[in-house]
């Protein structure tokens, strides 16, 4: 990262100043921030990242961490020779797999966010989705079309959930206090089985229960691109489903988007997909006009 400027005491105040229209706008307000395992990885950016989120609580806003860790499950697959694939944006989970899924994310990567906020002077509690019965899910079903037969085939994704209901109870009282919750998207199944759940759509039902004010989504790429790999600066969820049915978002922007558009008819204000390895991405999108990234608008 590059070293900032020296910058004289006045003209600190005078930025400082200009933040406070923003403090007030957030003040005691739910941001939640989902932080992209594509998004991770630099530890100059993870400081930043974690300095923004304890800039946030200190400023009377309550940021709720919501984390991914997609690329981290698979290189511990591979190292583990256990195969994985991916169908609709979702890693098709058997029983071993949803093991190393929960052993990576609620385990490794969790409390390396929660370490890295309290670093800064934050105070972050590590959970998951079974702590408090936060979040149980359903198990997740997807349609697909052999390309051979072009018939339409239910697709068995294993262990993979989905939100089913949320009780928003413990991330309340969390946030309520001085701390600063941040999720591993693995949950309950309503069979009792460890689920695994895409962070996404994870992040967007939290952000749903919780009528949260924003909620950023961190991932590797400047937004939403067309097809000439352009930023899409503004996307209405008619014009997001289009771009999902002709094929120009793909892969894991399927589910983000999805849970842009779900979270926008939930009345979630301002949802956003941003670039991550931008130092200080959350800063600039919540206390600047710089808005960066694509927002999606009903
Ligand atoms: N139209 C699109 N615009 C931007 N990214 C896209 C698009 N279609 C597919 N992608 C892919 O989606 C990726 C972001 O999703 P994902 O890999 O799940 O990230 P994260 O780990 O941050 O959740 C991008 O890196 C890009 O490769
Ligand atoms: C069902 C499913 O696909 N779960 C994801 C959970 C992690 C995740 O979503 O991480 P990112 O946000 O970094 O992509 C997975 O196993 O990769």
């Amino acid at each position: 990262m590059p070293e900032t400027p020296e910058m004289t005491p006045q003209a600190q105040a005078e930025i400082l100043a200009k933040a406070l229209p923003y403090m007030l706008r957030y003040d005691e307000q739910t941001v939640v921030v989902k932080y992209g395992g594509h998004a991770m990885g630099d530890p100059e950016l993870a400081r930043a990242f974690a300095e923004d989120i304890t800039l946030l609580k200190t400023s009377g806003i309550h940021p709720i961490v919501v984390h991914g860790g997609g690329p981290q499950i698979g290189r511990m697959l591979d190292k583990l020779g256990i195969k994985s694939e991916f169908r609709a944006g979702l890693r098709v989970t058997d029983k071993a797999t949803v093991e190393i899924v929960e052993m990576v994310l609620a385990g490794g990567i969790n409390k390396e966010i929660v370490q890295a906020i309290n670093r800064e002077g934050g105070r972050a509690v590590g959970l998951c989705g079974k702590d408090g019965n936060m979040v149980i899910v359903r198990k997740a079903t997807r349609t697909m079309i052999d390309p051979d037969s072009n018939i339409e085939r239910i697709v068995d994704l294993g262990f993979v959930g989905e939100p089913d209901t949320v009780n928003p109870a413990v991330l309340r009282m969390v946030s309520k206090e001085d701390l600063i919750p941040v999720v591993a998207p693995v949950a309950p199944g309503l069979d009792g089985e460890t689920y695994n759940v895409n962070a996404d759509t994870f992040a967007g039902a939290i952000a749903g229960a919780l009528s949260a004010k924003r909620l950023l989504f961190l991932t590797d790429v400047d937004g939403v691109l067309d097809r000439d790999k352009r930023l899409i600066k503004e996307l209405t969820v008619a014009e997001a489903k289009r771009l999902i049915d002709d094929g120009t978002i793909s892969g894991g922007m399927i589910p983000k988007v999805e849970t842009c558009i779900e979270a926008v008819e939930r009345g979630v204000e301002g949802v956003v997909i941003l670039n991550g390895k931008v130092p200080h991405a959350v800063l600039l999108e919540l206390f600047t006009e710089h808005g960066a990234g694509t927002l999606i608008t009903p």
